[in-house]
């Protein structure tokens, strides 16, 4: 088991974005998250981090190592780091934060940067990126993180195809070397062609099992009524239902 998720609320200043999610994830599975704008799968992605403690519910998880990929959109790309320097900061398990890097360090580093298409790109600053390079510097770094579960939210969002394909390699080789993946994703035809396993996520749990027993055109329609049916000013944990029955 990589990661067990029981009656799990979280939420921003007690207002709730994620309700009694109960969830299991095998280890080695490779899982998309899929669900409408506002249905919780960044949220959920950050409590499984460690970013935002529960309201209610636990968190359990199996792995030893956590990686996580915010949205490009999130991350912040005018630091004066080198390509380089920053993704040897993947290294930082090994060597610690202050640690200097041995000749092998940046061997490793140069792999990384090799598997992602970037050689020649060591000593550009990080702020003189394209957004879809960024996303490969980034995927570097998570490949010498050697995590055993890897959080992507939406890794090939505005990226084009050629780098949308290169880093599902990545996470294909990921998924070889049998490490548990979880990805935000909103391309369903994608989701239906590389990942076995799907939660669908409407603030509660639609449905999780093998894709296309989840992503059924029912289970979406549901999806999308559940989403639109929550009141997004609740404060507190109420379901439509017993909100109706009030
Ligand atoms: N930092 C925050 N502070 C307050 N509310 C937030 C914050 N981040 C998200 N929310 C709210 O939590 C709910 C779930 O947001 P979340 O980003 O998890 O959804 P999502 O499924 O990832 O959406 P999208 O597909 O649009 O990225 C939304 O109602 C959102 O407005």
């Amino acid at each position: 088991m990589a990661l067990r998720v029981r009656d799990l609320t979280l939420g921003y200043d007690r207002h709730p974005a994620v309700h009694h999610l109960d969830l299991e994830l095998a280890g080695g599975s490779l899982t998309a998250i899929v669900g409408p704008n506002g249905a919780g799968k960044s949220t959920l992605l950050k409590g499984v981090m460690g970013e935002l403690p529960p309201l209610e519910g636990k968190i359990e998880r199996g792995a030893a190592r956590v990686a996580y990929l915010p949205q490009l959109s999130e991350v912040d790309r005018s630091f004066p780091l080198s390509v380089q320097a920053f993704v040897a900061m993947g290294l930082w398990h090994r060597t610690g934060a202050f640690g200097g890097l041995s000749r092998a360090d940046l061997a490793r580093v140069g792999e990384a940067l090799a598997a992602v298409g970037l050689t020649g790109f060591e000593r550009r600053p990080i702020s003189a990126l394209s957004g879809g390079q960024v996303q490969r510097v980034m995927f570097a770094r998570l490949l010498l993180q050697d995590a055993d579960l890897i959080l992507l939210d939406e890794p090939f969002t505005a990226l084009d195809a050629k780098t949308a394909a290169d880093l599902l390699a990545v996470v294909q080789r990921w998924h070889g070397e049998g490490r548990t993946v979880l990805a935000v994703l909103h391309d369903i035809e994608a989701v239906r062609r590389h990942f076995p396993e799907t939660l669908l996520l409407a603030r509660e749990k639609v449905a999780h099992g093998p894709t296309d027993t989840v992503l059924t055109a029912e289970n979406l329609f549901r999806a999308r009524q559940m989403s639109e049916a929550f009141d997004d000013d609740a404060n507190v944990c109420v379901r439509p239902a017993e909100r109706g029955a009030a």
